[in-house]
């Protein structure tokens, strides 16, 4: 049957290679094995996938060995990727831009790119484990391995000197001097000879048995130029692939001012806000990492996610165990009327007198809402989506300008950026229009909405409810305008979910006399006075800071941005291009929002 197999019914041509161990196969009655593998072996070489594969696998092979065809690169992915990083800041100035901008995002693309790469680097040879040599039990494999010396750190466990990006330690059981960490992307990690556990032996020809490793550190420190490690592989290859996480971080870390760090020079410092790559989180307590964006190859140590959050707990523990306050905790007393909050009002009625609503009856409790500690937070790279916009959200202190800039932002471009009509169970006076600015419901109904946690805000006031509905946020989004609002605070909660995808932009109060002096300026009129007739008190402005202080100490891990309104005029320009940025940049979101 040369070369011929009959696979349902159709006479195919059929893959050498397959037909001849077809044959063997059947002559093969001597071999061990059962009938039943045999049965399966031989159907499996007849089916007609298998036959398909090998086909697909045979014409790579042949066209790739051909002059005809050849790639003209082969890491079109990330060719990909450089030109939606430079489109993404473009779309706006020509539709063709913008096409291609969504065409490259589109999976059945990126699958094309993907499998030309493959093919590209010839990244269709199947892998196969490496066959172990015969190896002589007794005899010890030693690795030389010679790396020039740099200003990298290869450190003990207490004194440091930069030298080849790895740490070394004393084994506990073997009182042997080892690797204990090759920094990613260091000088030892690119050697790609050096390993975790790797025992060391000699250091430029000096024997280190029974040395310290800071006596090993004074060696390495006294050599010039290229050094020498004689090395006795550890057992278990340590797997160095890199991860591909990315977090934000919600603390600030300085390595030299940390106590604990096994090496400081090895240490990344970053702060609040900074998005690390998280390139091993091999070591339960210290993490490896480089900064985003960082062309630094080296990768630096910071404090694992269960490291900091038992130092967040010990620290607030001792805070407490000394009597004193911890910020945002202990403060309720301090703070101003929170559960009083102007209503929202729609941009038509701009310039009616404000009212005064209870909104949040429990929000003098909100102690409870930093469920957990902030350390860091898995994000990645969300694209803009045509004709789906991201809710703007606007969260500050009560007073501090976020009316003012939403009405600011609606009057630039009335038909793109809308606030939620409000709903409320007052009864409708003559001349309003139900859905105007308000939509009007009977008590019943708004009572039933907000137990099923239908509103995101609401309040009572004279007896009448008022609020604000979740479903009116995402219909605005789903008809393709810029929703913006301005909700207490406490509704970031509902509103922070993978369905709305909102942009969060905290609204900071400048200091205390830039605070006074641009309100007084201008006769600003204080929003906590029922009537709005008169300007801000002094205990007012103090009010402000101290409710501000609050909110970012229990939501600042939720803030895509921070605007300080001092100067109208610039604050209100920095909200712009935070809106303009918002539909042309790729930005960091949760990471469970893009899965
Ligand atoms: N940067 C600023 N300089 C001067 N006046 C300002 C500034 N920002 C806001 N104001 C004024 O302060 C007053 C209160 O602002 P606004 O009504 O926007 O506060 P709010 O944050 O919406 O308050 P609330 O949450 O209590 O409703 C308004 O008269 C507004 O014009």
């Amino acid at each position: 049957m040369a070369g011929e197999v009959m696979a349902n019914g159709t006479k195919e041509k059929w893959d050498p290679a397959l037909s001849r161990l077809l044959n063997s196969l059947q002559k093969a009655n001597e071999l061990p094995s059962s009938e039943e593998e045999l049965v399966f072996l031989s159907d499996l070489l007849k089916s007609k996938e298998l036959h398909a594969l090998v086909n697909v696998h045979n014409k790579i092979i042949s066209n790739g060995s051909s002059d005809k065809f050849f790639p003209m690169l082969s890491t079109s992915m990330h060719v990909m990727f450089d030109v939606l990083e430079v489109l993404a800041g473009k779309t706006h100035i020509s539709e063709e831009c913008k096409e291609l901008f969504h065409l490259l995002q589109k999976p059945h693309v990126q699958g094309v790119l993907c499998a030309h790469d493959a093919v590209a680097q010839k990244d269709y040879y199947p892998h196969l484990p490496e066959i172990p040599l015969e190896v002589d039990e007794d005899e010890e494999t030693i690795k030389i391995v010679q790396l020039v010396k740099s200003n990298e750190p290869l450190t003990g466990a207490q004194s440091a000197e930069p030298i080849v990006g790895a740490t070394i330690k004393t084994d506990e059981t073997s009182g042997k001097i080892v690797i204990a960490r090759v920094m990613h992307g260091g000088a030892a990690d690119r050697s790609g000879l050096i390993h975790v556990g790797d025992e060391v032996v000699e250091v430029n020809n000096i024997n280190v048995e029974g040395k310290t490793p800071n006596d090993v550190l004074s060696i390495l420190q006294n050599s010039e130029g290229t050094i020498t490690f004689k090395l006795v592989p550890t057992d278990g290859k340590t797997n160095l692939r890199e991860s591909k996480v990315r977090v934000r971080a919600h603390f600030n870390y300085n390595a030299t001012t940390d106590p604990y760090i096994p090496c400081k020079e090895a240490g990344l410092d970053f702060v609040k806000g900074d998005v690390l790559h998280i390139v091993s989180q091999d070591d339960a307590y210290w993490w490896q990492a480089r900064k985003e964006g960082d062309r630094n190859m080296r990768a630096g140590l910071i404090p694992s996610r269960a490291l900091q959050e038992r130092r967040i707990i010990h620290e607030r523990t001792q805070m407490m165990k000394e009597g004193n306050e911890v910020p945002g905790l202990c403060s309720v007393s301090a703070l101003p009327v929170l559960s009083c909050s102007q209503f929202p009002k729609s941009p038509r009625c701009a310039s009616k007198p404000k009212t005064k609503k209870i909104m949040y009856e429990t929000a003098e409790n909100d102690d409870f809402d930093r469920e957990q500690i902030p350390t860091y937070e898995e994000v990645a790279k969300l694209y803009p989506r045509p004709g789906i916009y991201r809710p703007l959200v606007l969260i500050g202190a009560p007073g501090i300008g976020r009316n003012e800039l939403r009405r600011r932002l609606i009057d630039t471009d009335p038909d793109k950026y809308k606030t939620p009509i409000p709903y409320t169970s007052r009864p409708i006076k003559p001349g309003e229009i139900n859905g105007k600015e308000y939509y009007f419901v009977s008590r019943e109904k708004m009572d039933e909405d907000i137990a099923a946690g239908n509103f995101m805000e609401y309040g009572e006031y004279k007896g009448n409810l008022y609020g604000t509905s979740c479903d009116s946020v995402k219909n605005l989004v789903s008809n393709g305008y810029v929703c913006i609002i301005n909700p207490h605070y406490q509704a970031l909660k509902m509103l922070r979910t993978p369905q709305l995808k909102p942009y969060i932009i905290y609204i900071r109060p400048p200091p205390l006399d830039i605070l006074r002096d641009t309100r007084i300026a201008v006769h600003a009129r204080s929003t906590f006075d029922v009537n709005n007739s008169r300007g801000f008190s002094e205990e007012e402005f103090n009010d402000m800071i101290r409710s501000s202080a609050r909110i970012e100490f229990l939501y600042e891990h939720l803030f895509d941005e921070q605007i300080m309104n001092a100067d109208l005029a610039i604050a209100f320009s920095q909200l712009l291009s935070a809106a303009n940025r918002l539909e042309t940049e790729p930005l960091w979101v949760p990471a469970s929002w893009v899965q």
